[in-house]
């Protein structure tokens, strides 16, 4: 993976950073640097998910999954964490034959329309929870586990579970002798993916999950104690300084709709991580170049309170645009779709310059698994260092924890200050 920061340091970049703050910035970071490789030596919470694609191990996963290798459609019953680093891998390099559907919501209008379109006898059926009390997953899970015996479908045979070393998971994993994986030691969900919680569907696709985890070792051998030496560390260092000079809102807009889901992975990544004592960038999701036809107008002439994140594989797919009789259209005859992707891309970069508006740019190689594991190490690596630089508790989420102690209130699993909260609501209706 390459960062260039060319357009947060034009002089018209505004917010913008100059050569001394970067020097500056750059002492911090070796401090950072020298912080996080203390956490990973010592596994501590959070930071051992540095070391994942050392101690992920890619034959205990494929092991898991030898029963339902075969099966037309995989669905992750998971949340949050739990559910996005694998939904991102397979929507950027998973096969097109196999279905990867993810209940990651509770809208019965949703989870009946999955279910009426899935067969679930060539279903995986794999349910995903740190803590194995998540509320939706579980409902979701008992919803799943039904239908499938009302079809008749033994669901023990179909269904491998991922969760702690206890709780309600974790027991009907044990009672029911499924496949169970472990959610490795010390990491949260958000920093996951490449781990049992993230690779199961990639690997029942037969994607290449050694090269996954080759990607992120890649990300791990470039850690260095500068920003000029380290593009993780530089895209860290940097949204973190934009956003002390105002650039309150991290725009992720990748040009791949492959990595459309990246994007929410990325925001997912960023606010829960960052987003604590009144600091944190808020991370918006874009995909180029649809969104260019949407937002571009706002990140160029709104307000000054955002920096862009363009990201692309250097080499792409190749699709070429058929020869043309219509005179005006003559530019795009023979021309490469990836081309003209590029193009647009390129053409969003110097319009955002053009107008001062910091923006940096992001390139893998291409996109497969290995730019892929790279490009999840490097954010979360990024993500790590901007924590340490914020001074916050990267890897805690005690404002989700309200809310998920507050529905379990109200659905009766106990009393809770939360639940009680919601009852006093302040109320002015308008109708
Ligand atoms: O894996 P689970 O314990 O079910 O948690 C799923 C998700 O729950 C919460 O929303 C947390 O804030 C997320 O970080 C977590 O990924």
């Amino acid at each position: 993976m390459n960062i260039d920061i060319g357009n947060v340091l034009i002089d018209e970049a505004e917010p913008g950073l100059d050569a001394d703050s970067l020097e500056t910035l750059d002492e911090r970071v070796r401090e950072a640097h020298q912080r996080i490789a203390d956490g990973r030596a010592r596994e501590e919470f959070g930071y051992a998910a540095l070391n994942l694609p050392e101690t992920t191990d890619p034959d205990a996963i494929r092991q898991a999954c030898t029963e339902v290798e075969d099966s037309e459609t995989i669905l992750t019953v998971g949340i949050g964490g739990s559910a996005l680093g694998a939904a991102t891998i397979t929507a950027a390099i998973g096969d097109d034959e196999t279905g990867h559907y993810v209940l990651d919501n509770v809208d019965p209008a949703r989870t009946n329309s999955v279910l009426a379109e899935i067969d679930l006898a060539e279903t995986a059926v794999h349910v995903v929870s740190r803590s194995g009390t998540t509320a939706e997953t579980l409902a979701n899970f008992l919803v799943v586990r039904e239908a499938m015996t009302d079809d008749g479908v033994d669901w023990t045979d179909r269904t491998i579970v991922t969760t702690g070393d206890d709780g309600p998971l974790r027991s009907l994993a044990k009672k029911h002798e499924l496949p169970a994986l472990d959610v490795p030691d010390g990491v949260p969900g958000r920093c996951a993916a490449l781990s049992t919680v993230g690779l199961v569907p990639a690997a029942i696709m037969g994607c290449d999950i050694e090269a996954l985890l080759a990607g992120g070792e890649a990300g791990a051998e470039s850690l260095a104690p500068s920003l000029f030496d380290c593009p993780a560390y530089a895209y860290g260092a940097v949204a973190h300084a934009l956003d002390q000079q105002g650039a309150g809102v991290n725009v992720m807009m990748p040009y791949a709709e492959g990595l459309e889901s990246f994007a929410e992975w990325f925001a997912q990544l960023w606010a829960e991580s960052l987003g604590k004592e009144g600091e944190g960038q808020t991370p918006v999701r874009a995909l180029g170049a649809t969104d260019q036809h949407s937002q571009l107008q706002l990140y160029r002439a709104g307000p000054r309170d955002k920096m862009v994140t363009l990201v692309r594989p250097e080499n792409r797919e190749s699709l070429t645009v058929p020869e043309t009789e219509i005179p005006d259209l003559d530019y795009l005859g023979n021309t490469d779709l990836g081309r003209v992707l590029d193009a647009e891309f390129d053409a969003t970069e110097a319009s955002l310059a053009d107008a001062g508006c910091p923006n940096v740019r992001i390139e893998i190689e291409r996109l497969d698994a290995h730019g892929l594991g790279r490009l999840l190490y490097d954010m979360q690596a990024a993500c790590i260092l901007a924590g340490e630089l914020y001074g916050v508790d990267t890897f805690t989420q005690p404002a989700v924890e309200w809310g998920k102690r507050a529905a379990r209130g109200l659905l009766g699993a106990g009393e809770t200050a939360e639940a009680r909260a919601v009852a006093d609501k302040y109320c002015r209706r308008i109708e």
